[in-house]
């Protein structure tokens, strides 16, 4: 025998020793974990799913692309309806799609606890209001929810009417070319963002926005990477890997941007420079709010109230989100200033992608469905009239045909596709004669839920008359929950749908969608945001010369 080969074999016989001193620990553990969490264990195994093995549970059906894991978990949904178990090793994941079982989470205050997945946000968005829990999570949205109250949003219209006009000169310029609406949408939003909800204006800054756009699409696709690959979990190993390091180069860009708003608006707010605009619009707003507010969904069932419904017809001016936190923040009022710079990253994130994704998959659907597009441009000329005015609110109101059309949107392509809680106590479901465990992570899919055959016939299909009154109102409330629901649903709500309206009717008025791509031709990308894979690629032609240049 030379020295190599003993080499190896004394290797060999340490690995023996060594992994015949790990196994039986293992073993021990996994017995005493069990012996623990007898009741967790025992109230998990009533719960239908796919057989797992010993220990590992089901996490060989968690490999793959994030995509592949997706389509996977998608396809048990059908097996298993309602309610369906997956064990990550020890992790219990729970699967909910039925609306009664959805309403006892989401509408509870003792389910408000978002899992362990939200925390690989925290780099990105602090204890901002989407991960934050407990105390600081009700007082924050105390404080922010009101900002997005609808007295305030009416004073955006004209801000929206001008940044969809610039819209529309830059896709005036893709001429007869294929090209990727999500860019543009994108950048529209977070353009949009900054002058409203941020109060600042944003003038010859290049194309921040849309590099602020890219890289959070990038740095979201990193955070959803660390969900289904469970080696990039711990930190240690993240921050080891190329992620990590991509992960903070996308950061720095990110936070580069939101750092330069809050400075600005900090100037502003500190030598009291009021923006005269919107001074103005404000004081028009406050002139029509004896003005009916009735008949728009606002994107939830309207049986549905939550904290962005309260009535307040003929109160006093309320300031926008940003100037709001920051006049808190200078008299000590339950938010200090690393607080405010983590609420702001947060309504950055949640206030563009979102509505960015929403956007872009609606003139896909355009493409898709020429006829349907044809009747949104007939109800946008009745309302509007040969004109080139900038849309009202009160035309938002009337542009009923249209928001079908972008609730059946939102029906069949979330942007949040799913969401996910972790319960602090065990609660029963309604759909079946089962208890969930507390402490499990508690995954709501909207997306399965949107499809279910059984509220939505022909589930698969593009009907925006699944959104006429008679028909939203024979459904239960949680059967459509693309903002969430409950006391942690979306303030950006009334928003988005908003600043959607416009910049849709906008566009629509502007150009024709020319047919294009059908739906089944569409491949969608799971991530934490709702994408199409393949970019969301249209041609569009303008409908006069006048409408897109104006
Ligand atoms: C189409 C557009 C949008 C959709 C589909 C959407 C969807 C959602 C969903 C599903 C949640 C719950 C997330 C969870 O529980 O994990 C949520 C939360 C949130 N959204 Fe939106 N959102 C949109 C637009 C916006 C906008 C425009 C803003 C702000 C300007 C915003 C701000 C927030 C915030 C701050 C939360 C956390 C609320 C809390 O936990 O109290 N969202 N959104």
């Amino acid at each position: 025998m030379d020295s190599q080969e003993l080499d190896h074999s004394e290797l060999r016989s340490r690995l023996y020793s060594i992994s015949s001193l790990i196994l039986p620990i293992f073993i021990l553990l996994y017995v005493g974990w069990r012996l623990a969490n007898k009741r967790f264990i025992e109230l998990a195994e009533k719960i239908p799913g796919p057989p797992g093995l010993p220990i590992i549970g089901n996490a060989l059906e968690l490999r793959g692309t994030p995509n592949e894991i997706f389509e996977n978990l998608y396809s048990k949904s059908e097996i298993y309806p309602d309610v369906a178990r997956v064990w990550a090793g020890p992790r219990l994941l729970v699967f909910l799609t039925n609306p009664a079982d959805i309403e006892i989470v989401l509408s509870s205050h003792d389910h408000l606890d978002k899992s362990a997945e939200y925390d690989f946000l925290r780099p990105w968005l602090g204890n901002g209001l989407l991960v934050s829990t407990g105390e600081k999570w009700r007082s924050h949205r105390k404080i922010i929810a009101p900002t997005f109250h609808l007295n305030v949003l009416r004073s955006f219209m004209e801000r929206f009417n001008r940044n969809s006009k610039k819209t529309l000169e830059r896709l005036a310029k893709e001429g007869d070319n294929e090209f990727d609406i999500h860019d543009y949408m994108s950048e529209f939003t977070v353009e949009v963002l900054i002058e409203t909800v941020m109060g600042v204006k944003k003038e010859n800054e290049g194309r921040s926005c849309f590099d602020y756009a890219q890289a959070v699409m990038k740095l979201c696709d990193i955070v959803h990477l660390r969900h289904t690959k469970f080696y990039l979990r711990p930190d240690l190993v993240f921050y080891s890997s190329k992620y990590g390091s991509e992960q903070k180069s996308l950061l720095s860009v990110i936070h580069g941007l939101t750092e330069k708003v809050l400075k600005v608006k900090k100037a502003q707010f500190e030598n009291k420079i009021q923006d005269k605009h919107q001074e103005t619009a404000e004081k028009e707003v406050l002139k029509e709010t004896s003005e009916s507010k009735e008949g728009f969904s606002y994107g939830q069932a309207s049986g549905l109230k939550d904290d962005l419904d309260v009535e307040d017809i003929g109160e006093k001016k309320r300031n926008a989100f940003l100037e709001s936190i920051l006049e808190r923040a200078a008299n000590n009022d339950s938010i200090n200033d690393k607080e405010v710079k983590e609420q702001l990253d947060t309504i950055m994130f949640e206030g563009h992608d979102t509505t960015a994704a929403a956007s872009s998959f609606f003139l896909c659907m355009m493409a898709a469905h020429p006829d349907i597009q044809q009747k949104c441009y007939e109800e946008i000329m009745r309302v509007l009239g040969d004109s080139d005015r900038d849309i009202t609110f009160n035309d938002i109101l009337e542009m009923k045909y249209l928001e079908r059309c972008l609730m059946e949107t939102l029906r069949l392509y979330p942007p949040v596709p799913i969401i996910a809680r972790q319960p602090k106590k065990e609660f029963k479901l309604a759909s079946k004669n089962l208890i969930i465990p507390a402490n499990c992570t508690v995954v709501i899919g909207i997306i399965k839920l949107h499809r279910r055959a059984d509220i939505y016939p022909n589930p698969e299909k593009f009907d925006p008359d699944n959104f006429l009154p008679e028909k939203s109102a024979s459904r239960h409330y949680y059967s459509f929950i693309p903002f969430s629901a409950g006391p942690r649903s979306c303030v950006g709500r009334k928003y988005a749908m908003l600043k959607l309206k416009t910049i849709l009717a906008s566009t629509l008025r502007a150009f024709y969608v020319k047919p294009g791509y059908t739906e089944e031709e569409w491949k969608l990308k799971a991530d934490i945001i709702l994408k199409r894979a393949d970019g969301f690629r249209i041609k569009l032609e303008p409908r006069k010369e006048t409408n897109a240049k104006n």
